[in-house]
């Protein structure tokens, strides 16, 4: 069988994209093991499913490399904004996505046709540690001492519909991820495994972060990260609330907006290539 994709990324969170207005895809946790492979696949963070919706413009499902469901995907979700208005000629500048945390609205900059650029109301963050989950006790967790694999660090959690646990560092360059990370991710205190983000604040409006992701490892950009990660700034006192926040990421720049309505993300969205491939 048959299947057109279109591949995309969101500051280098790249996904496989597959309409499935026009096409089924069965088997898509097993796909996205297959298709991201970056040696025997078409390489990639992993899949995305723009399907037709009825609350809504399109429901989006994302698979993560190991072909785990997410919840939601902000790198994603300003993709799949830019496919229904470029692609499917969804031509409103003000787009709605069904996602598994919810219905998300998005804002659209277009130029010379396309949607160049898109901001996303991520919704209100999650604190209780019941909703995040982490078995901790307290409203909420914030600069928590934990042990990691024998060290101590310093957490804060956060849900933006999916489980983020952010830690502050002096850098992030060096940080040897690739160990450190499945020890977050894998971690007794995350019943649902966590995405984590390593964080430094060069100041009160840029932070630079990078993260290990819940069922992809590193990649080079997390939208709800970002999003939690300004959050965390600002609920440990290191970032101000209403007022552009920007976070350096490995691929891109995230602008993110903490208010009391909920959190914002602006950023781009860019198409690679299209292609069809056999499964
Ligand atoms: N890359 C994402 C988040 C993808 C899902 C995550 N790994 C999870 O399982 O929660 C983003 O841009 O938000």
């Amino acid at each position: 069988m048959k299947l057109k994709f279109t591949k995309m990324h969101g500051c280098g969170n790249d996904y496989i994209y597959f309409d499935c207005f026009d096409q089924t895809v069965e088997h898509p946790e097993s796909l996205a093991v297959k298709l991201s492979d970056r040696h025997f696949g078409i390489g990639g963070d992993g899949i995305v499913l723009i399907c037709p919706s009825r609350t809504a413009d399109a429901r989006m499902r994302m698979f993560n490399l190991d072909g785990s469901e997410g919840n939601m995907c902000g790198n994603a979700i300003r993709c799949v904004g830019k496919y229904l208005y470029d692609v499917r000629g969804i031509h409103k500048t003000r787009l709605s996505i069904e996602t598994r945390s919810g219905v998300k609205s998005l804002d659209l900059t277009v130029q010379d046709g396309q949607a160049t650029l898109v901001q996303v109301d991520m919704g209100v963050p999650q604190l209780s540690p019941d909703q995040i989950p982490v078995l901790l006790e307290g409203d909420k967790i914030v600069d928590h001492p934990i042990t990691v694999d024998g060290s101590p660090y310093r957490i804060t959690c956060v849900s933006m519909g999916n489980p983020h646990c952010v830690v502050f560092c002096d850098e992030v360059e060096h940080l040897p991820l690739s160990s450190i990370g499945p020890q977050f991710e894998q971690h007794p205190l995350f019943p649902q495994r966590v995405n984590t983000e390593f964080v430094h604040v060069i100041d009160p409006h840029t932070i630079q972060m990078r993260v290990w992701e819940r069922g992809s490892g590193e990649t080079f950009a997390c939208g709800t990260g970002a999003c939690a990660s300004v959050v965390a700034c600002v609920l440990n006192g290191l970032c101000p609330m209403d007022e552009d926040i920007r976070v350096l990421l490995r691929g891109g720049t995230l602008t993110i907006r903490y208010t009391k309505k909920g959190v914002f993300m602006t950023g781009t969205a860019t198409k690679v290539f299209d292609g069809t491939v056999q499964v």
